[in-house]
């Protein structure tokens, strides 16, 4: 938890990430800001001009001149003065709105982009996930606070300075008796800024679980089991668990934070009523003018009210300054997985020679590395089967080559060039890939498949050329609306979802359909059906013709069509061969494949 500061230091903390907000705010809503903030100061300096338009029209009453011309001015002055603070206090209320929205617009392509941009890794460590939590949780707010806070303090100090005047030409001391009696509400803000960016800080992995919890509840992925297994009860206890913690934190912090604020107004209140009482005997004893106790009674009040104001907003921008510090923090995460100064041309040969070269590799904070020394050739133009045991490295493998990850040590290469020597997005340009853990896009099936070559128009006759070949054609045009029929149904009633096979058709045909010289394919047959599955590898050489192959499968009837086999078992190659060779090898490949065919052939039996 943070501790709370001295209010200067806190101050000057504040201030230091200021020009960065400020940095925000003119990229975000510039203009907008300007006009509020003149809007703003102008409003502040219209109380103090009434003020002292009231103690001249008093003053000129009180002298007996009767309704003359100046009186009549002075009441005009007062209505136009009245006018006027009503027509910026509302335009200053628009901008405020306005800046925010702006900002918030801005901020969020900012966080999203940055986000999109970050290494996979980054998404290993909790702590990462809540630096971006409070990322979006600032989204627009703190930084336009902060400025917010200066322009009120800029305000206030407008209408301090006028009454503090007045103050000062009266009774000097009573102007330094408000000044110091102000200062605790300085040191009651910075305490409280502290405490509730420490509660916020402290809960946010909280604050995430409650979010996780309710969105098991709330959110189709996980609806069906929460239905089936009867969770709604234990979700909804994790979930109540966590805001009731939160909350509790929340209030305790809100209500030091009022009782400071109240103890450090009391004071204020007994100065400024202290200073009246002492006016009150000036009037009373021929000291001071009738117009002086107008002017004073608004005064007194002015400087005491403005100064707690406009030190609580300093107070406030600290506040915010420790919550827009978690929102700079993340922005300024820089991925490691970038293109070189001056990245090669990707070779231009017909097909790739894909090299992992000594590679090891451990996931960030793992223990123990998937993979050392590992070395492996895909060859050019051929496919290379990948089987093993679950865990064994299969798909951290194509994590690998698709640079999703680095390796530690060793190096990858394509054609013998270090594949980090190409700009990472050009380089994945040359590789269609189906994860194992694809994405089901709520779009067009056209969309759905289009995306696998962002940029390009897509063409009719190319994305039907993809959809056939991973057999997924049928199927699109068997839908209500054919190729633009919506796939799910989170935005629209007439959006169609498909089967877990059906998706993985459209996703091996968005792979198909970037046309790149590398397949990377984790599983891409795990959820079809066996005749769609036998279908797809009767033309499986038509498929992957020419094409540098990776094919992950548990399926041992789609291995037998690889060029070869590789044998993985704790991240070292065990085996590696055609079909052929390995089963005559009688190894661990010999023995897998046995099983599967003996479980297989026990299924027809029975
Ligand atoms: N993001 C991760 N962070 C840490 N460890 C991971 C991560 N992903 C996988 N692992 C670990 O790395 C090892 C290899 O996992 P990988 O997913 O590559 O296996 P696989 O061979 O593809 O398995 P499967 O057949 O189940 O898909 C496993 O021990 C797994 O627990």
């Amino acid at each position: 938890m943070t501790t709370a500061r001295i209010p200067l230091q806190s101050g000057l903390n504040a201030l230091k990430v200021l020009p960065q907000a400020l940095a925000l705010i003119r990229e975000g809503a510039g203009r907008e800001f300007v006009l509020g903030g003149a809007a703003q100061v102008g409003a502040g300096l219209i109380p103090a001009a009434m003020g002292l338009g009231a103690k001249w029209l008093v003053d000129a009453l009180a002298s007996g001149q009767g309704f003359t011309r100046h009186v009549m001015l002075l009441v005009a002055l007062q209505f136009v003065l009245a006018g006027l603070g009503l027509v910026l206090q509302y335009s200053a209320d628009y901008f405020r709105v306005a800046v925010r929205e702006r900002l918030q617009r801005h901020l969020q392509l900012r966080v999203a982009g940055h986000a999109a941009g970050l290494d996979l890794a980054f998404f290993e460590l909790p702590g990462n996930y809540d630096a971006f939590a409070q990322a979006q949780d600032d989204l627009g707010f703190r930084p336009m606070l902060m400025a917010y806070s200066v322009l009120i303090s800029l305000q206030q100090a407008a209408t301090v300075t006028g009454f503090f005047l007045a103050v000062l030409a009266f009774q000097p001391v009573l102007a330094l008796a408000l000044l110091l009696a102000a200062l605790p509400t300085l040191f009651a803000a910075g305490k409280s800024g502290s405490e509730s960016w420490g509660s916020y800080d402290l809960n946010t992995p909280g604050g995430r679980r409650a979010a996780y919890f309710e969105s098991l509840l709330t959110r189709d992925q996980a609806a069906k089991e929460v239905r089936l297994y009867g969770l709604a009860p234990t979700f909804l206890k994790g979930l109540q668990e966590h805001t009731l913690q939160i909350m509790a934190d929340k209030l305790s912090v809100e209500k030091r934070r009022n009782l400071r604020f109240g103890w450090s107004g009391l004071l204020g209140i007994a100065v400024e009523y202290g200073a009246l009482a002492f006016v009150v005997y000036r009037v009373a004893t021929g000291g001071a003018t009738l117009g002086d106790f107008t002017l004073m009674v608004t005064a007194l009040a002015g400087v005491r009210g403005g100064l707690t104001r406009m030190l609580a907003e300093l107070g406030q921008m600290y506040e915010n300054s420790l919550f827009f510090s978690a929102l700079t923090k993340f922005l300024a995460q820089k991925p490691l997985i970038l293109a070189p100064a001056s990245p090669l041309p990707l070779p231009l040969a017909a097909a790739h020679t894909l090299r992992l070269e000594n590679v090891t590799f451990p996931y960030p904070g793992a223990e123990r590395p998937v993979f050392q020394n590992l070395t492996l050739e895909l060859r050019a133009g051929e496919t290379t089967a990948l089987v093993g045991v679950n865990g064994a490295g299969k798909t951290t493998l194509v994590k690998l080559l698709t640079r999703l990850y680095d390796p530690q040590e060793g190096r990858i290469t394509l054609d013998g060039v270090d594949i980090r020597d190409f700009d990472p997005d050009e380089y994945r340009r040359s590789l269609g890939v189906v994860l194992q853990d694809f994405t089901r896009y709520q779009l067009s099936a056209r969309e759905n498949i289009a995306l696998g070559r962002v940029g390009e128009t897509d063409e009719d006759a190319r994305l039907h050329d993809a959809a056939q070949r991973s057999n997924a054609l049928e199927l699109i045009q068997g839908l209500p609306e054919g190729w633009d029929t919506l796939l799910g149904r989170q935005f629209h009633i007439r959006g169609q979802d498909l089967s877990g096979g059906q998706w993985q058709r459209i996703a091996l045909a968005r792979a198909l359909y970037r046309d790149a010289p590398i397949l990377l394919l984790d599983e891409p047959t795990a959820a079809l059906d066996a005749e769609t599955e036998a279908e797809l590898f009767g033309k499986y050489r038509d498929l992957t013709r020419g094409k540098t192959t990776l094919l992950i499968t548990h399926r041992f009837n789609t291995v037998r069509m690889a060029d070869r086999i590789v044998l993985l078992e704790h991240g070292r190659i065990l085996e590696d061969g055609t079909h052929a060779e390995l089963l005559a090898l009688g190894g661990r490949y010999a023995e897998m494949y046995e099983v599967q065919a003996e479980v297989y052939r026990e299924g027809v039996a029975s």
